[in-house]
């Protein structure tokens, strides 16, 4: 297959491009930039020292030229871009994965209110599915790949949401992020200065995320009306945690817990659950898992959920090549790494 990227030079299209350099399914792929670039010749290699054996060059944007001669495009641009440029991929119901925001929200108006920027048409808005892989059945032909806090909140509190196994208004999300969950453009909280031995809370109830978690949340259990969200940026590079706190249904036991996660969990190659403790970042960094610990205090009828995943690979690059891989029928775990990066 012949793949095609839009936006490689940044942080989560460097990584797609070497998952995708080493897929088995994988036989060439394509670089764009920017619509309307000069046609002056760009190497990757030139953007990216790391990828210096890796001379292939950023060619223009051009949608009937990438529909031409490639089989699938990925799309790892800032949210704004896709909702602008995706509309001759859809009408032709061209294969594309996009790992913005841009068609996570079915409802235009919520975009509008969590990105402040206008939205795609809702006639766009209705053909992307939202990717995320473990419960994605109909991928059809636009996967809106989900954003990364979403994914490790939403794989955590998955089996307690569908099951019923909470009190819906209870809900509160504690998550971390590393510094690469920001992209590669410098900002003043991911100066070293600021976030080297800190720790900052941002975004408070104000996360854009918060309604792509909601929009999912209420398709599994209709009855819960929000969430409590709070995001943390902390001094490291990669990978997301995040501690989830619920009250639990009346009655309920921790091996109604255990099997609950067991059950919903049991087709899922990326999922590894704890029975016992709780995951740490290290232990899936570079890999595109998801571990998830879960604990029931009786005392005080909480139930914490911890997930961790790496926000590059199952919060971006990783849960893209998984959904191109169900929807081109691939096996799910071809061309994702087997072990994470240890130590
Ligand atoms: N970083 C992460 O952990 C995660 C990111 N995502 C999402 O993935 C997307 C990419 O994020 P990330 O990799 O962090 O971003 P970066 O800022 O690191 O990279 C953005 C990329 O998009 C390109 N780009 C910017 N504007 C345009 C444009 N108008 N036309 C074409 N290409 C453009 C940039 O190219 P150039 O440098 O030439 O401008 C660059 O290659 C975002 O939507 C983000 O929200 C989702 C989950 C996790
Ligand atoms: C650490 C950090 O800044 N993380 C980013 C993650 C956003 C992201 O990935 O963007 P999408 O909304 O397009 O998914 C943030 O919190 O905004």
């Amino acid at each position: 297959m012949r793949v095609g990227i839009l936006g490689a030079t940044g942080y989560s299209g460097a990584v797609l491009f070497s998952l995708l350099k080493q897929h088995p399914q994988v036989t060439e792929i394509d670089l764009y930039g920017h619509e309307g670039q000069s046609t002056a010749r760009r190497l990757l290699a030139d953007e990216i020292p790391a990828f210096s054996n890796a001379a292939l060059p950023i060619v223009p944007f051009v949608p009937q030229d990438i529909m031409a001669t490639t089989d699938c495009l990925f799309c790892a641009t800032p949210a704004g871009i896709t909702k602008n440029l995706m509309e001759p991929f859809i009408a032709q119901n061209f294969p594309v994965i996009d790992l913005s925001g841009d068609y996570r929200l079915k409802d235009p108006t919520q975009y509008e209110k969590w990105y402040h920027k206008k939205a795609a048409p809702s006639h766009l808005l209705k053909e992307a599915a939202y990717g995320l892989s473990e419960f994605l059945t109909h991928p059809g032909h636009y996967i809106a790949n989900p954003g990364c806090y979403a994914t490790a909140t939403l794989l955590g509190l998955a089996p307690l949401a569908l099951k019923k196994l909470i009190e819906p208004t209870s809900i509160i999300v504690d998550a971390k992020s590393g510094i690469s969950g920001a992209g590669k453009k410098l900002s003043a909280t991911s100066h070293y200065t600021f976030i080297n031995e800190n720790a900052c809370l941002y975004k408070i109830n104000e996360h854009q995320h918060i309604p792509e978690i909601m929009q999912q949340l209420q398709q599994w259990n209709a009855a819960i009306p929000a969430i409590q969200f709070t995001t943390t940026l902390i001094p490291i590079t990669r990978g997301i945690m995040v501690t989830i706190y619920a009250k639990a249904a009346a009655g309920l036991t921790a091996t109604q817990i255990q099997a609950a996660y067991a059950q919903v969990y049991a087709q899922s190659p990326f999922v590894r659950l704890r029975n016992h403790g709780f995951p740490t970042i290290q232990d899936v960094k570079g890999s595109n898992y998801c571990d998830i610990g879960y604990n029931y205090n009786p005392k005080t009828n909480t139930i914490t959920v911890v997930a961790t995943i790496d926000n590059l690979l199952k919060g971006a690059a990783g849960q893209a090549v998984q959904n191109f891989n169900k929807l081109s029928g691939f096996t799910e775990t071809a061309g994702l790494p087997e072990l994470p990066s240890f130590p």
